[in-house]
């Protein structure tokens, strides 16, 4: 008679080793792991169909996977790397042409980023040089932001439209933002590295300079013409609510028609003055609220009452000389705080969430725990993708980052230079 062939107790398709310090940011207990981000050492995980089976030390992978016959698995050697979730950028304005530099040399000189919005520069120079642009070239300088942010850790990007502003310049940046999440898609398996791309339409970023003397027949275009014709295109749609931009009860009006037609909701909130963005993204059941520098205490609970993630985004302080706001504030009152790079040619020119998480604990009083929470699971959040990406948990996917590091805690100490070595993404 012959012996049953023993049958592995976890199927798994690719199993990855040598992992010096896993760093999982799980949200749920991992044994033998410990601290805030449930970190084990001398780790290893395996993976089925691009989904996190298994999670345990790397003596363990081998009888549990590797003695056991399991045809086709894959042995993704880390070679000792620190790995981390990868980073959540939930945040970005990528599709742009041309850039600000001598408007952020004029602001160092002291003319201010209001002044420069109500004199008809600042968004609507990029509008401009995005409008001439033809799609290709869009696409080819999104593209290569986008790798950069992969080479720096980053594995899921949401893009914001907003520098096309009318129906055929949008809808190509739509499309644009689209194309890029294919290509992503279907990029080469030989080279795990996909970047998840999540699209938002941001048509009220602000007024374009052809409908100054008709502000109500754009609100009109964006609620009725493109919010319905865009369904599809984007998962998100955004506003600025601000002083330069949109009011409260123009926000209002877009965001309930986006909600209506099955839009998720972002709101840039607060940002340059106390805009009432918060309260609004509090009211609707926004998913986050972004910026947030003038928002008072009561802005900030009601934010937490309603479970709206809150995104800071350090590198607009860092771009506009202004104080950076404190997330020690928003941590202590209970919110959720993701971080985001908000990768953009006016006031945040920035791929690196490396560098985000470095100014946060730097100058928001963050630590490299709450840092790293909020450019991951919180990240995750702040696209409604929490259940699938920003932490290293059982059926999770497998979208990590690797660091050439001895431990993670050297994050935010060594800066200035790339510490992620690859990312990696097995579908
Ligand atoms: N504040 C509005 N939008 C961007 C800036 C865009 C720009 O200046 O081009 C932001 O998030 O900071
Ligand atoms: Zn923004």
């Amino acid at each position: 008679m012959q012996a049953e062939p023993v049958q592995p107790p976890i199927r798994a398709s690719a199993v990855i080793r040598n992992i010096k310090q896993l760093v999982t940011v799980a949200q749920q207990p991992i044994e033998g792991a410990s601290g805030a981000l449930q970190v084990l050492n001398n780790a290893a995980l395996a993976v089925y169909h691009g989904r996190i089976v298994w999670i345990g030390p790397d003596n363990e992978a081998e009888p549990l996977f590797l003695s056991t016959r399991q045809d086709g698995i894959t042995i993704v050697d880390a070679q000792g790397a620190v790995v981390t979730p990868g980073f959540v950028d939930s945040h970005t304005h990528l599709v742009f042409a041309g850039q600000r530099a001598e408007e952020f040399h004029l602001r160092r000189a002291g003319v201010s980023y209001a002044e420069l919005l109500a004199q008809g520069k600042g968004i609507l120079t990029t509008v401009e040089a995005t409008r001439k642009a033809d799609a290709e070239t869009l696409l080819a300088l999104a593209q290569r932001r986008l790798h950069l942010m992969r080479d720096h850790g980053t594995t899921t990007v949401e893009i914001k439209s907003g520098y096309g502003l009318d129906r055929i310049n949008e809808e190509a940046c739509l499309h644009i933002i689209n194309n890029l999440k294919a290509l992503e898609e279907r990029t080469s398996s030989s080279v795990p590295q996909q970047v998840r791309v999540v699209p938002t339409f941001l048509a009220a970023h602000v007024l374009p300079p052809e409908y100054r003397e008709r502000r109500a027949d754009y609100l009109d275009l964006v609620v009725e013409e493109l919010l319905p014709s865009f369904v599809g295109l984007a998962h998100f749609c955004d506003v600025f609510c601000e002083a330069e931009a949109f009011t409260v009860e123009e926000c209002r009006r877009i965001l309930r028609r986006a909600r209506d037609l099955g839009y998720r909701l972002k709101i840039h909130a607060d940002q340059l003055s106390p805009s009432g963005g918060a309260r609004l993204a509090a009211e609707l059941g926004a998913t986050s609220a972004d910026h947030l520098d003038h928002a008072s205490d009561e802005d900030l609970k009601a934010l937490r009452d309603a479970g709206v993630v809150a995104t800071l985004l350090p590198g607009c302080s860092y771009t506009l000389r202004s104080p950076y706001p404190s997330a020690r504030r928003l941590l202590d009152l209970g919110l959720t705080v993701a971080l985001a790079t908000d990768c953009n040619p006016g006031t945040s020119y920035c791929e690196n969430m490396q560098m985000m998480i470095g100014l946060a604990m730097a100058e928001m009083d963050m630590s490299l725990e709450e840092a790293l929470t909020a450019a991951t699971i919180n990240g995750a959040k702040a696209l409604a993708l929490e259940e699938e990406i920003g932490s290293i948990e059982i059926g999770k996917r497998c979208e990590l980052a690797l660091w050439q590091l001895e431990d993670y805690r050297e994050i935010g100490y060594h800066f200035g230079v790339n510490l992620v070595q690859s990312t990696l993404t097995l579908l």
